[in-house]
């Protein structure tokens, strides 16, 4: 990352209020926002957050479940664990099997909410970046067949480009709403959006 980066940052209002507030990242704000909106996460909840490093939605979500629910936070990156023991980090890939065995046994059931801000390592290109996120948003979805209960709730961030809406139809034919959206603490060059799924209609 650059200068000019590491200065826009600095001059950054959700990062300077992440600082203030002590959550982990400013993307908790995306979470925040999106949450007081289409209100996906309830007290006493199960939560899996793919892609969670460093840890900022999994902060957000561990305040939304209170102590009687549960938080997995899955990263390739290491995440600082958070001093409360309805909380749990796995270090490894999603689309693994091992990993996803893991999630399993953590969870001893279903998810009430699978979440994921996954991103994947950018090229800078941005047919490939956009390509990569979609099969991402592929591998996300899989785990929530295999672990979000019926009427669950699923938000997925992806980068808009070709393909968006035929996984929008995909979406749209899992879960009774389906919306696209982008928070105001989203930057607004970013393509990044955010699908909002709710009632998850369960595997056909
Ligand atoms: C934008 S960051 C997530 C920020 C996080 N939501 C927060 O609030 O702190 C995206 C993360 O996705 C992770 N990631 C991408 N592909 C992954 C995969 N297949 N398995 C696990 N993590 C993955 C990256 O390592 C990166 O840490």
């Amino acid at each position: 990352m650059g200068r000019r980066w590491y200065l826009e940052r600095k001059r950054d209002y959700y990062y300077k209020s992440a600082k203030k507030q002590k959550y982990r990242s400013r993307a908790s704000y995306k979470l925040l926002q999106l949450d007081n909106r289409f209100k996906l996460i309830r007290k006493g909840d199960k939560v899996v957050d793919l892609g969670a490093a460093p840890g900022g939605w999994s902060q957000v979500a561990l305040e939304k479940v209170g102590d009687d629910g549960l938080v997995i936070a899955v990263d390739i990156k290491p995440i600082k664990p958070f001093p409360v023991d309805n909380f749990h980090a796995i270090k490894g890939d999603f689309t693994d099997e091992k990993v996803q065995e893991k999630i399993g046994e953590l969870l001893g059931g279903k998810a009430d909410v699978i979440i994921s801000d996954a991103s994947p390592s950018l090229s800078g290109i941005k047919n490939i970046d956009q390509l990569r996120s979609l099969e991402l948003v592929e591998n996300v979805i899989k785990v929530a067949d295999r672990f979000l209960k019926k009427g669950g709730n699923l938000l997925v961030k992806v980068f808009q480009g070709p393909g968006f809406n035929e996984l929008l139809k995909k979406l749209r034919s899992s879960f009774m709403r389906v919306k696209s959206t982008k928070p105001a603490s989203s930057r607004k060059g970013s393509p990044e959006m955010y699908i909002v799924c709710k009632g998850f209609k369960g595997v056909k």
